[in-house]
């Protein structure tokens, strides 16, 4: 029986000072900050440990604390080339405060001088804005609320702000987090000398993530222990790839050394071109593949590009719905596209669909639909892939032939929606909570989106998708 990974059992790892503070123990920063922070301290660049901050009342940290905040990052695929099967402890991360039982010692870190850096993955839903959060209250109920709280803290103790780097997947993560703090400075009366404190003294950065995580490997959890020769329950398995755009200074660059240990990590002037690319051509096709693979009976994205019907399905998307719609110089995203679906064939790791199914609606709309409503608006004609996938989406929604997994205000909706099949599509397209927008005005959608979900009620998914790619589907236009 193998041992429980412990310091006691690798009593020569080293240990860091706390340099960070990280909002977020799931499985992607553990495989992306704090791996990479290990990657510093392992060239002598960074000699520092994250302090991570459990953003929910339930998470991790009862099991991090188990295995003395110790775990292995399994990175399994090919980068240049080259077969990489690596697995390292991680010792980038001190200890794990959980405010909701211990706020003392949450606030008690705006005291250390040492603490130069905040980082964060809360998820889309975390960077929001929660109107009932009180500087009293111990803790704020949402992440902003909680960083004000600690700002305020370190305000007032007269010390230097921090460089803030939020890793969320949505637009302008830094800016929309800076937002939210200083409407709580504003609402909670902290006073214009702490929004000017806020301004001057703090960099909050935008930034974008590209690291595929499938997180912990449960298919062949029994295998690695035996391998590693001891007991991880937090391990994470990560492809090899690994991009990190930070729109912020150029100091930045020193005070966090990322480029210089080796790290694949570019800090710019000006992200949005690198974000461009990388949620339409990465993520929009994953969107785009799941509700319809799923309904199709595959399991993991790698079934997906091993699927010749469903490869080029994806291809097809690419390019000739994505890349055209894209501002970026052709060649470069031809080389993004080309290497983003041999990273979707890694045989090395398993990424489930279903953990991309997750909140599809909300993907939908950030990854795919900007680029139909364009495609439609220059072209005067609907993208039809692009449409397929919404119809697989909606026809999922329905809820009697996938796990649908979404929040219930978004699960309400199509509950009472799809109670009337007739009108079912002219009604959800016209709900501004889920598409931001009346989609009914769009010429032809409610149509073909009508084709494509009695095309997929009534032929399996390869043979509907089989008829798309060869052109069947016809896109009427009103
Ligand atoms: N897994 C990947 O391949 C990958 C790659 C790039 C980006 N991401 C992004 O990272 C995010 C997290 O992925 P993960 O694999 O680490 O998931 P995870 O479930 O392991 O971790 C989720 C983290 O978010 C926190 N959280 C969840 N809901 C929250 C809320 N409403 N408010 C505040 N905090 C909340 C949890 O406490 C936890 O720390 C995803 O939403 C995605 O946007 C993931
Ligand atoms: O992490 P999610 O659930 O927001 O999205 C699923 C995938 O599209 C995403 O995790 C990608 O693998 C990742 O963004 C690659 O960098």
């Amino acid at each position: 029986m193998t041992q429980p990974l412990s310091r006691n059992s690798f009593p020569a790892l080293p240990s860091y000072p706390e340099r960070m503070i990280q909002f977020g123990e799931g499985n992607f920063m553990r495989a992306f900050v704090d791996w990479q922070v290990q990657q510093m301290n392992n060239k002598g660049l960074f000699q520092g440990s994250a302090v991570l901050i459990q953003p929910l009342e339930q998470g991790l940290g009862g099991m991090l604390a188990e295995q003395d905040y110790l775990y292995t990052v399994l990175l399994n695929g090919i980068l240049d080339g080259r077969t990489v099967s690596d697995r390292e402890i991680m010792t980038s991360v001190s200890r794990l405060i959980n405010p909701y039982s211990n706020y003392q010692d949450f606030l008690a870190l705006a005291e250390d001088d040492a603490l130069e850096f905040i980082t964060s993955n809360t998820t889309e839903a975390g960077i929001a804005y929660h109107p009932g959060d009180r500087l009293e209250d111990a803790p704020q109920k949402s992440f902003p609320g909680k960083l004000t709280a600690l700002l305020y803290k370190r305000f007032q103790l007269g010390k230097k702000g921090f460089v803030i780097i939020p890793c969320e997947l949505i637009d302008r993560n830094g800016e929309k987090l800076r937002e939210i703090v200083q409407r709580y400075a504003s609402e909670w009366n902290l006073g214009e000398e702490f929004a000017a404190w806020l301004e001057t003294e703090n960099t909050f950065c935008c930034s974008l993530v590209d690291r595929i995580v499938p997180g912990y490997p449960r298919d062949k959890a029994g295998e690695l222990e035996q391998e590693l020769g001891y007991r991880d329950n937090l391990m994470v398995t990560a492809e090899p790839f690994l991009f990190w755009v930070i729109e912020g200074p150029a100091w930045l660059k020193e005070k966090l050394p990322l480029a210089e240990a080796g790290l694949n990590v570019v800090v710019t002037e000006d992200m949005t071109a690198y974000r461009e690319r990388k949620v339409h051509l990465l993520n929009g096709p994953h969107t785009a593949m799941v509700s319809l693979g799923l309904l199709a009976g595959l399991e993991t994205v790698e079934d997906v590009m091993n699927d010749g019907v469903f490869s080029a399905f994806v291809r097809q998307l690419i390019e000739d719905e994505l890349i055209p719609m894209l501002d970026l110089p052709l060649e470069e995203l031809q080389s993004y596209a080309a290497a983003v679906q041999e990273r979707f064939r890694n045989p090395f790791i398993r990424h489930e669909l279903t953990s991309i199914y997750l909140n599809s609606v909300s993907k939908f709309k950030t990854r795919l639909l900007p680029v139909l409503l364009r495609y439609r608006k220059e072209r005067g004609e609907l993208p039809k892939l692009i449409t397929l996938a919404f119809a697989g989406l909606l026809l999922g929604y329905r809820g009697d032939r996938l796990q649908r997994q979404d929040g219930p205000e978004v699960l309400a909706v199509f509950d009472a929606t799809w109670k009337d099949p007739q009108s079912f599509v002219e009604v959800i397209l016209q709900d501004n909570s889920l598409w931001g927008e009346n989609l009914l005005s769009v010429p032809g959608l409610k149509e073909a989106l009508e084709d494509g979900l009695r095309l997929l009620d009534s032929l399996d998914c390869r043979t509907a998708l089989e008829q798309t790619i060869g052109g069947e589907i016809q896109c009427s236009d009103s």
